[in-house]
């Protein structure tokens, strides 16, 4: 079979996750479900938070040297629905990208794996 090129650069590479982060990141903080979750977080570095969040969604090929998903969620009460609004926000700011279907279900496929490590706590 035909060696496919890594989805991260399929999708654009750097660019397109850039693009991504403004559309994703008005989404969140717009949603009153989630956008609680990010009121103390330092505005100064969340851009390359956001990137850093894509770039990994997109299963970007360079090496990631933030924390893992675990630690990076841990204590925050984050539950399923959460996890699944945010992955919504995601799906819908690629739509409106117009990336293609199939690789935005690349994506999903992704996010969704992560979801173990990051909602931790039973919705209500
Ligand atoms: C596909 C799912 C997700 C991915 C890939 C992801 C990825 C990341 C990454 C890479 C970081 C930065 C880690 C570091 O500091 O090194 C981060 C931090 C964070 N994430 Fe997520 N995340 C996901 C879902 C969520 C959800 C569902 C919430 C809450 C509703 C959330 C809230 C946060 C918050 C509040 C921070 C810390 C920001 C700060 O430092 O103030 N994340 N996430």
């Amino acid at each position: 079979m035909e060696q496919q090129e890594p989805l991260f650069d399929r999708l654009g590479g750097m660019d397109a996750v850039n693009a991504a982060v403004d559309i994703f990141y008005t989404k969140v903080l717009a949603d009153e479900s989630i956008s609680h979750f990010f009121t103390n977080t330092n505005m100064k570095y969340q851009a390359g938070k956001q990137k850093a969040f894509l770039a990994y969604a997109f299963g970007c090929p360079m090496g990631y040297t933030g924390k893992s998903m675990r630690e990076a969620h841990a204590h925050m009460n984050i539950t399923e629905d959460h996890f699944n609004s945010v992955a919504e926000h995601l799906v819908s700011s690629l739509e409106e990208l117009n990336v293609p279907g199939d690789m935005i279900d690349e994506v999903a496929a992704i996010a969704l794996s992560t979801k173990k490590d990051i909602a931790v706590a039973k919705t209500e």
